[in-house]
């Protein structure tokens, strides 16, 4: 546990002002002033379960990250995780809220907690008098509330700067009065100096002091020409080698010699997944095979090598040579110089990542103390100075640290636009009308609203003829392309958001116009007024680069993940929802076309407009993605095949384990979503924050939840966002609005849920949040990590329903 909060230490402690951690009570106002801050507008949210993070900037361009901790009291003693020096603490108070004694006791028990995480060293200390914009905030209240804080804090006057914020309407909804609270909690945090600490941060210390400079790259290159010279041969083969190595027969067993293994096993998982049941997952499945070839092989002559079975260093490794055989992979181009026979195919690797000539490339990312703990040898755990760098990064992934809003009203639109584009499009393939037709009377109802939009909230861009067919024929693209993968896709049913998680490049990203347009083109008068082609050369809309054939080629697998297809998930679905059915005979079925094929999906319907002066839609699935599109049942994990029968309740499911993807793990799945999805309130009043926080809380908190808290984090969190999205009361005025909402039982069922937030069956929906190293750590067993691939964010909405809705 101790290396543990050292880890959680030290990834805060990169910046050099420590964090802000938004503290208070569930319902207290966090979330909603985060985002109130964020994004100048008041959002309906959901109880945060975990936390969100983000980056809040002032006007001269100071930031602090604050994170934005979930409330309930379930998960209180976590909170101490992310206590380190130099932190400050924003706590959030409800004046009207009737836990005032509550919210005191939690005050009180958090800032004594940092001091003693921090040996005294938190930064500052700030409470917010919140939710002064209701009607009966009167001063009399303010007061009390106030002389109540005033002397919880009184104890801790002499430790830490503390500061009331009371200004009279200040509110998280509104947005009165929290510049002033940023303004001041940065300003405390700069002015900040420690105290002299009693006994020193050992992993400080370990940290400034970097004990050895690490070799240049003409050494590492050097190091690379000896090996040339003296392993050419033995490297020549691998199965050779291999099979030396079982047998202890290897003369050596050095840095080199690691790192060769790696990449013979990593060539072989990715030339041919079926050997490993983890095909999306290629690095843990290497590590096994590795450590699996390391231990015999130390069995069967033991003392002749040193023991370097180690979980994490192995991880490491792996993952290094994994991301070198990903680079020399990109851009395809760069292939020509590529070598396909061994041992050059593993020089060259080298050549173009020195790096890994350095057996010391790890001080990069965890410290030594740390990495050479028992914990860290027999399991991975997540880095504690530095991320290991990603390597998906076609496009470099959207940084969540910092806010531009200029950028923010562009995403905004183009989000908007794509939405409605979608909305258009599900019409005219729901009717089965003239495409031509249904565009321009959207196109017209599009100006009329924008320029209604634009009188009450100006930072709306204003309306573009040029931008809105853009978008509609980009999303009609991405349309088709998913109809060539899942030709029964019913994107009546389906809402945009489900479609942007499943598919997430279909539409392109917010920015894809670059490519097209330049900018004054694309923001000049002229083109809001009428549509002006693509005025970058040689660009129509859309073009598009042909889809590779991904699956045969390992290169591209790399970044890969194999998405179920819609039918997939459709049948997943039905599975998950009959899962532990007793009565009932289940039938599986096999996917059925549906009972009215859609005109639409063979592609042909936009023959018809000869009206259209668009070029004929494409697809515009991009090859290299992060979420790879699976088009090929065959490919896509065992679930299609034989159809397992769920087994009958009275049976326990044989034991499982977590790489299983054989039927076993969708039933470990379906149990998950039926113990949460039993839990949720079946009555719209009932779907309130403090209902669904208890449940989501109860369920992350409970026995069987230890040592998965990311993953039970993550999965109840999905689950009551969709469920919450789906059923939740009706927003109005921006709130959840029980008024008029009938008391009755509403009726829902698991499949009816499921089906309208497919997402929810794809077991690995995780891989779009985190990457493989982190969710498969200890460390996210123990802890509640936050995700390193995609922000989660708990306000409500954000999984959309589809523009109509
Ligand atoms: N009137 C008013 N309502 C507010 C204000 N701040 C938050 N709310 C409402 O209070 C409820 C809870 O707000 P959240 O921001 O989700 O609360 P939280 O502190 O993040 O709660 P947890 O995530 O459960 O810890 C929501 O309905 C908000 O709209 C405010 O300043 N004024
Ligand atoms: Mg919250």
């Amino acid at each position: 546990m101790a290396s543990l909060i050292n880890f959680v230490k030290s990834k805060l402690r990169r910046k050099l002002n420590g964090p802000c951690l938004v503290l208070g009570l569930d319902a207290a106002g966090k979330t909603t002033f985060l985002y109130r801050y964020l994004l100048g507008e008041f959002v309906t949210t959901i109880p945060t379960i975990g936390f969100n993070v983000e980056t809040l900037k002032t006007w001269d361009k100071k930031e602090v990250t604050c994170w934005d901790v979930g409330g309930c009291d379930k998960i209180r003693p976590l909170v101490r995780h992310y206590f380190v020096p130099g932190m400050s603490i924003l706590f959030i108070i409800d004046i009207h809220d009737n836990r005032l004694n509550e919210a005191l006791e939690e005050l009180d028990y958090q800032v004594r907690e940092a001091g003693n995480a921090t040996d005294g060293r938190v930064a500052f200390v700030g409470i917010m008098l919140n939710k002064q914009d209701l009607p009966d905030s009167t001063p009399e209240l303010l007061e009390t509330v106030k002389m109540r804080v005033q002397s919880t804090m009184l104890s801790y006057r002499n430790i830490v700067k503390y500061r009331i914020f009371d200004a009279q309407g200040l509110s998280a909804k509104t947005g009165e009065g929290l510049q002033e609270v940023i303004q001041t909690v940065i300003q405390e945090m700069e002015a900040w100096v420690p105290r002299a600490s009693p006994d020193n941060d050992i992993h400080d210390e370990t940290r400034t002091l970097t004990p050895d400079t690490p070799p240049t790259r003409e050494e590492l290159l050097k190091r690379i020409e000896d090996l040339k010279s003296t392993k050419a041969i033995a490297y020549q083969s691998p199965e050779l080698f291999l099979a030396n190595m079982l047998n202890g027969k290897l003369s050596t067993w050095d840095h080199a010699d690691h790192l060769y293994v790696a990449c013979i096993i990593l060539n072989k998982i990715l030339e041919d997944p079926a050997q490993t049941t983890t095909p999306q997952q290629p690095v843990i499945a290497a590590v096994d095979m590795f450590l699996d070839y390391l231990v015999t092989m130390l069995q069967e002559v033991p003392g002749k090598f040193r023991n370097t079975a180690h979980r994490t260093l192995t991880t490491f490794w792996v993952y290094q040579v994994y991301i070198a055989m990903y680079k020399i992979q990109e851009p395809p181009s760069a292939h020509t110089k590529k070598q396909d026979n061994w041992p050059d195919k593993f020089f060259f690797l080298l050549e173009n990542n020195p790096d890994l000539m350095n057996g010391g490339l790890w001080k990069e990312n965890y410290t030594k103390n740390y990495l050479f703990s028992p914990e860290a040898k027999d399991n991975l755990v997540t880095p504690d100075v530095e991320a290991l760098p990603q390597f998906n990064n076609e496009k470099p992934q959207k940084k969540v640290t910092g806010y531009d809003a200029k950028r923010h009203a562009e995403d905004q639109t183009a989000r908007r636009l794509k939405r409605w584009a979608y909305a258009t499009l599900q019409v005219v393939k729901a009717t089965n009308s003239r495409r031509g037709l249904v565009i321009k009377n959207a196109l017209t109802s599009l100006q009329s609203e924008t320029i209604r939009q634009r009188i009450s909230n100006p930072r709306i861009e204003p309306y573009s003829e040029t931008q809105a067919y853009f978008w509609i024929q980009i999303v009609h693209a991405g349309m088709e392309g998913i109809l060539k993968k899942s030709s029964s896709f019913d994107f009546s049913k389906v809402p945009y958001e489900t479609v942007e998680i499943l598919y997430p490049e279909a539409f392109g990203d917010e920015d894809l116009w670059k490519e097209y347009y330049k900018e004054e083109d694309w923001k000049g008068v002229a083109g809001r007024m009428n549509f002006v082609p693509p005025t970058k050369k040689g660009k129509v809309i859309p073009n598009v680069s042909p889809i590779l054939d991904i699956f045969q080629d390992w290169k591209t697998a790399v970044s890969d993940v194999v998405v179920p297809t819609i039918e997939e998930l459709k049948q997943r679905a039905t599975w998950i929802s009959n899962y532990e059915m007793p009565k009932k005979e289940v039938v599986v079925e096999e996917p059925k076309p549906s009972k009215e094929p859609i005109a639409t999906s063979t592609g042909t319907f936009h023959e018809a407009d000869d009206d259209d002066d668009w070029v004929d839609v494409k697809d515009i699935t991009p090859h290299v993605s992060k979420v790879k599109i699976s088009d090929n049942a065959d490919q896509a994990p065992n679930y299609g095949k034989a159809l397992p029968k769920p087994e009958p309740p009275s049976e326990k499911p044989p034991a499982r384990s977590e790489k299983d993807l054989t039927p076993q793990g969708w039933q470990e799945h379906a149990e998950m979503i039926h113990t949460i999805f039993e839990k949720l309130p079946k009555k719209q009043t009932r779907i309130n924050h403090k209902d669904i926080s208890h449940i989501a809380y109860y369920e992350v908190n409970k026995e069987s939840s230890k040592n998965k808290l990311t993953k039970m984090t993550f999965w109840v969190r999905m689950i009551i966002e969709a469920y919450v999205d789906t059923y939740g009361p009706p927003i109005i005025n921006g709130e959840p609005n029980t008024a008029g909402v009938s008391d009755q039982a509403l009726d829902i069922d698991l499949h009816d849920f499921l089906s309208k937030n497919l997402e929810l069956c794809w077991e690995d929906l995780w891989l779009v949040y985190f990457t493989e190293l982190t969710w498969k750590s200890a460390t996210a067993g123990e802890t509640i990590l936050g995700c390193d691939r995609k922000q989660l964010r708990s306000v409500r909405g954000w999984k959309e329903r589809s523009a109509t809705a």
